[in-house]
């Protein structure tokens, strides 16, 4: 029996990013997968996430909604390890995604490339103090 109610939405990122910095800190990879992904070093969960996200690629390519979930789900797990090894938890992602909330990605991506304004030198046109 679970000890808690199922989690939901950004619970369920939280916890998992939890349970995955605890096996992370544990080290026994014999008896969790999390641990043996770290025990390989960061190239080894980097290449996992690149394979995950190949899957997602060929899931959506198929046109197979229940395999894509299935797939997305490794890939944001992978992910999510990805993340603790840099000591980076869900909700700083989570975060950013809340910041970019109601930011249209065309503007964002305008303001991108627009030119900076080159900055002009002061015109304060005040007469000098007298002697
Ligand atoms: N969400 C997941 C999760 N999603 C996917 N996977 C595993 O990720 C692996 C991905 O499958 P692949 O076929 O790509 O890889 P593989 O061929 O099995 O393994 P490789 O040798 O290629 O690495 C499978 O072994 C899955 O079981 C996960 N393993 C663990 N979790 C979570 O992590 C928690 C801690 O897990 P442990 O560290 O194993 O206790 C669990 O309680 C879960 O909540």
């Amino acid at each position: 029996m679970s000890a808690h109610p199922p989690l939901t939405g950004p619970d369920v990122l939280a916890h998992l990013g939890e349970v995955v910095a605890q096996r992370r800190d544990e080290g026994e990879p014999d008896k969790s997968y999390v641990a043996k992904l770290f025990s390989k070093g960061l190239d080894h969960i980097l290449k996992k996430v690149g394979e995950e996200a190949t899957e997602v690629v060929l899931a959506a390519k198929d046109g197979d909604p229940q395999k894509l979930v299935y797939e997305v789900a490794d890939l944001w797990f992978h992910s999510i390890v990805a993340l603790a090894a840099l000591k980076v938890e869900p909700g700083q992602v989570l975060a950013e995604l809340a910041r970019r909330e109601g930011l249209s990605g065309l503007e964002e991506f305008a303001a991108r490339s627009r030119p900076q304004a080159t900055p002009q030198p002061a015109t304060d046109t005040a007469p000098p103090p007298s002697a």
